[in-house]
């Protein structure tokens, strides 16, 4: 396999020509081909006319979303100082005041919030005195009740009449959007879809190349713009390009914002209404860093309110004792968490399943 993706980067490298061919700049989408001599962009195929014949580049094929769950939930397991110390005080001989107090001290470390917490301990010490049974099984059977399990987090990657799905992924610098945007398009790609992702974050030009270098990998356009060019205008582009070409969904990468500065917050809204002029806007991601703690829920409310976030990514879960804030962020918006990036390899991006998620945590 390795030997499979050096080969396809330096055929990329070799050709040059026949890859840009798959690469919208820009306003030059208005150029490309025709949709019935496009070739089948999403499915993970061979690019054509390498240089070489036993230098054939091919793209990767990426995991399916049921492979990685089981494999993302055993990283957790595996990784999470969270679980091992609940797990470890839940699992005591003697609950007595001391232990639940740690209890406590543990999930609100977590960013679970203190009010939460507070009634979490009390609603399993009170279920354990009248029910009985097992502690750690009523603490689980809490947790999942508190992530809300009933919450729709299916993806909206479907338009409706024939058009596209337009994603947009929004949040603040550094969360993990331009790799979210990346692993997305992979599980896109591994549902057999047809994807273009637009790299609207023109603000560093290193993100478009980043972008490109995701989007090659499983054959996958990306449309981009000038450095400095208007986000506006490239998530616009690459919207048309999805509806042009009827592919199945458009995957918009924004800029990393503060939620503080009301000209990008208000930019973000533009970036939204003016892409809207091509397809409604199915799915706004926002990506929140499972580190930042309770500045996530400000960040959550912000963005909110500027493009109406219709799910949340929590990134860099792994080996982190945070991951209570989903529940805040839940709460607070009553939108859900729909996605969890547990690592920086390509396919460490899950669906986010409560039961899954305590179940790596409690065991
Ligand atoms: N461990 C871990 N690292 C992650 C995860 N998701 C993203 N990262 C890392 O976080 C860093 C920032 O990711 P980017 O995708 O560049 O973040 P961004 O939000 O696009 O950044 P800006 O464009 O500067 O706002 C990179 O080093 C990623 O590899 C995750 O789930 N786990």
């Amino acid at each position: 396999m390795t030997l499979i993706v050096v080969l396809s980067v330096l055929a990329v490298l070799v050709l040059g020509g026949g890859t840009a061919a798959l690469v919208v700049r820009g306003r030059q989408s208005a150029a490309l081909p025709k949709p019935a001599a496009r070739p089948e962009l999403a499915r993970p195929s061979v690019v054509e006319q390498p240089a070489e014949p036993e230098a054939q580049p091919t793209t990767e094929t990426p995991e399916s979303s049921a492979s990685r769950l089981t494999r993302l939930k055993q990283r957790l397991a595996g990784s999470n100082a969270l679980g091992r110390g609940l797990l470890a005080l839940i699992s005591r001989d003697q609950l007595d005041d001391a232990t639940w107090e740690s209890i406590e001290d543990l999930l609100i470390g977590s960013d679970l919030g203190v009010k939460a917490s507070t009634e979490l301990v009390e609603k399993v010490r009170t279920r354990l005195r009248v029910e009985g049974g097992d502690a750690r099984t009523i603490l689980k059977d809490e947790l999942v009740t508190l992530l809300d399990p009933a919450a729709d987090r299916r993806l909206q990657v479907t338009g409706e009449g024939g058009k596209p799905g337009i994603v947009l992924v929004v949040g603040v610098n550094g969360a993990g959007k331009t790799t979210t945007v990346g692993k997305l398009a992979r599980i896109l790609v591994a549902e057999d879809r047809k994807v273009v992702l637009g790299a609207a974050d023109t603000f560093r030009a290193a993100a478009a190349d980043q972008l490109e270098t995701w989007g090659s990998r499983v054959g996958v356009e990306v449309v981009r713009g000038a450095e400095g060019a208007d986000p506006s205008s490239v998530a616009f582009d690459a919207a048309k390009e999805g509806v042009d070409h009827g592919l199945d969904t458009v995957v918009i990468d924004t800029a990393g914002r503060l939620q503080n500065k009301q000209g990008l917050m208000d930019e973000l809204g533009k970036v939204k209404r003016v892409t809207e002029k091509q397809a409604p806007v199915t799915e706004t991601l926002l990506v929140l860093d499972a580190t930042t703690g309770q500045n996530g829920l400000v960040q959550a409310r912000v963005f909110n309110e500027a493009v109406d976030i219709t799910g949340v990514v929590l990134t860099k879960l792994d080996g982190s004792a945070k991951g209570g804030i989903v529940v805040q962020v839940q709460q607070e918006l009553g939108v859900p968490v729909k996605l969890v990036g547990l690592g920086e390899g390509p396919d460490d991006l899950a669906p986010f399943s409560p039961e899954a998620f305590v179940d790596a945590l409690l065991g």
